[in-house]
């Protein structure tokens, strides 16, 4: 099965000139979508991870379903002000100013190894704000997973210091 045939173009949104890469075509197959899940979890079981963290919000729809197939927490990271309790907040860049994503503290462990997924590696600003929080709260990132990647962007560069795998590339 060819995944792509599943991942909709959408010219010029949200913005002119940005082509969005539609995965609710993907969603909305569920043999796409459990091919999807067994070839992203096929690559994970080596590293021993004991936590996926997914990043609102289209990383949590695949990576609930990731964490379940593999048998691990699923652990959410968030827009800025969703989140009860004590939370690590984590600012960065974005094309035109900045954005926050953020985590609750007790939702890491110290030792915990920890995958990180999302649907779309672009900039790469999101996922590495990502690590930086995990981090913060004394997990360590074993690998960045992505459905998939638009290598013009270059988000690899931000991830340098890290496992990186994807799916699908663009
Ligand atoms: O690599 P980057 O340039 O940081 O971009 C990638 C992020 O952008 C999209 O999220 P978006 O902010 O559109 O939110 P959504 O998941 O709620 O749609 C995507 O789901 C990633 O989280
Ligand atoms: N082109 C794109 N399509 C879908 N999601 C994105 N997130 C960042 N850039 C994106």
């Amino acid at each position: 099965m060819n995944l792509k045939k599943y991942i909709q173009d959408i010219p010029d949104f949200p913005k002119p000139g940005v082509i969005f890469k539609d995965i609710n075509p993907l969603l909305a197959n569920p043999e796409a979508t459990a091919q999807a899940i067994n070839l992203l979890a096929k690559g994970l079981y080596g590293f021993n991870a004991t936590k996926i963290v997914g990043i609102e919000s289209r990383g949590f729809l695949l990576g609930i379903l990731l964490a379940q197939k593999m048998g691990l927490g699923f652990v959410p990271i968030r827009k800025p002000g969703k989140l009860p309790g004590k939370i690590e907040k984590q600012t960065y860049a974005l094309e035109y100013g900045d954005d926050s994503i953020e985590i609750q503290q007790n939702s890491i462990s110290e030792g915990d190894l920890v995958i990180v997924h999302d649907d779309v590696l672009a900039t790469g600003g999101t996922a590495a704000a990502a690590c930086e929080l995990i981090e913060k709260c004394g997990g360590t990132v074993v690998q960045c997973n992505f459905l998939m990647e638009l290598g013009f962007l270059e988000g690899r560069k931000k991830l340098e210091n890290y496992a990186l795998h994807s799916l699908l590339h663009y």
